[in-house]
């Protein structure tokens, strides 16, 4: 496929980025989480008010899902390099027949990204579900993969929350890139409303919408997600002087997360504010622009196979803006053993270096506590 030319992206010109190995790949990669992120903003927009209080039909978040994982495939096809993409979507249930409306919706949402971008553009729905099927990859140790979660956080995309577009770039199992797109994120200081749907109710606010993205030994960065010429900013996740005024984010979604675990491990650090529920891994965008003390930690069920897509972003972003994330026994993430985070034992914990080890204690600590009790 020939290469065509990229509308800015990002602009990379006053920083470190200039002399990344990877420069050019970022760039397709902040463009394709950019288109990604407006079709989502479109499709949430429309989102009736039924759809908003029953929140029982999932049809617009799935249409929305596989759009924007076909427009990301689509982006990064752009660069005329041939495509890996470890993603969440598959089309098993678009090529049966009852799958044909869906499809078509999806279809129309992707031409109506596409054509804005390249007129005369037209994308028929078997080159949907071709693009949509680059997904497939079981990405592994060797060899160039994308890892796509097209939309974090699915029910804070359908609860008029928080949720993400995450993109990151596997070579020979390292994460060498990250983009995160929020499009419901605050750009000034996050308030405790933001987690719920306080931040959609300030979408007239034009200071809405973040892009975050890093490279592995070059920094990470943020950028207004709707700008693609303002110069990106570098961030760094912000140390804890005081714990007592640190504050944990986790899972706005009770079961995704043990709350109650988490507010013993807290309590045992001397975390003395309430925590920020939020869902998706925006929490990783939050963490690395530093605005406050802040840690992540999130415990999933035992029964829950984490995903290499639901991270891999978040956590080059986070390393590279100087925080620290790991499983809860510290040990680093692992994303070269395939679709999963197989390895990963307990659940994450990100933060500042000076406040991590003692987290990992505590939750060693409030688990010792909880078996002998
Ligand atoms: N039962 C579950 N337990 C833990 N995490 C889940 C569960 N179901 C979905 N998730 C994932 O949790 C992540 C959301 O992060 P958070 O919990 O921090 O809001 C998403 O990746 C979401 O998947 P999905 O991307 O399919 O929505
Ligand atoms: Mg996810």
């Amino acid at each position: 496929m020939a290469a065509h030319a990229m509308k800015t992206s990002i602009n990379t010109s006053s920083t470190e980025l200039i002399q990344a190995p990877y420069r050019s790949e970022l760039e397709y990669a902040c463009h394709a989480v950019r288109l990604a992120s407006k079709l989502c903003q479109a499709v949430q927009k429309q989102l009736s008010d039924a759809e908003k209080e029953e929140k029982q039909d999932e049809s617009p978040v799935t249409v929305a899902d596989y759009g924007a994982q076909a427009v990301v495939a689509w982006a990064l096809s752009q660069s005329g390099q041939s495509v890996s993409m470890v993603a969440e979507e598959d089309s098993a249930s678009l090529i049966r027949p009852e799958g044909r409306p869906m499809l078509e919706r999806i279809t129309a949402l992707v031409n109506g990204v596409v054509q804005q971008e390249m007129p005369g553009t037209s994308l028929s729905p078997d080159d949907v579900v071709k693009l949509i099927d680059l997904g497939g990859s079981s990405g592994g140790q060797a060899g160039r993969h994308w890892v796509l979660d097209p939309i974090d956080g699915t029910r804070g995309f359908v609860g008029m929350r928080q949720y993400s577009v995450c993109l990151g770039m596997l070579q020979d199992g390292e994460v060498q890139l990250g983009v995160l797109g929020c499009p419901n994120l605050p750009q000034g200081p996050i308030s405790d409303n933001d987690g719920g749907s306080g931040a959609m109710s300030r979408s007239q606010d034009s200071d809405i919408g973040c892009l975050y993205l890093a490279h592995k030994g070059f920094g990470a960065y943020y950028a207004p997600l709707s700008e693609p010429a303002a110069p990106l900013t570098r961030v760094f996740v912000q140390d804890v002087t005081e714990i007592s005024q640190a504050q944990v984010m986790e899972s706005y979604e009770t079961h995704h997360s043990d709350h109650c675990f988490a507010a013993a491990v807290a309590k045992e650090t001397g975390v003395l504010k309430a925590p920020l529920r939020m869902d998706s891994q925006v929490k990783y965008g939050i963490l690395s622009r530093g605005e406050a003390p802040r840690v992540f930690m999130r415990f999933p069920p035992a029964t829950y196979r984490e995903k290499i897509w639901d991270h891999a972003a978040g956590f080059v972003i986070v390393e590279e803006a100087g925080g620290k994330v790991t499983d809860t026994v510290g040990d680093r993430l692992d994303f070269s053993c395939g679709r999963y985070l197989d390895t990963m034992k307990g659940g994450i914990v990100a933060g500042p270096p000076n406040v991590h080890a003692a987290l990992i204690n505590s939750i060693a600590t409030v688990k010792s506590k909880t078996s002998t009790s």
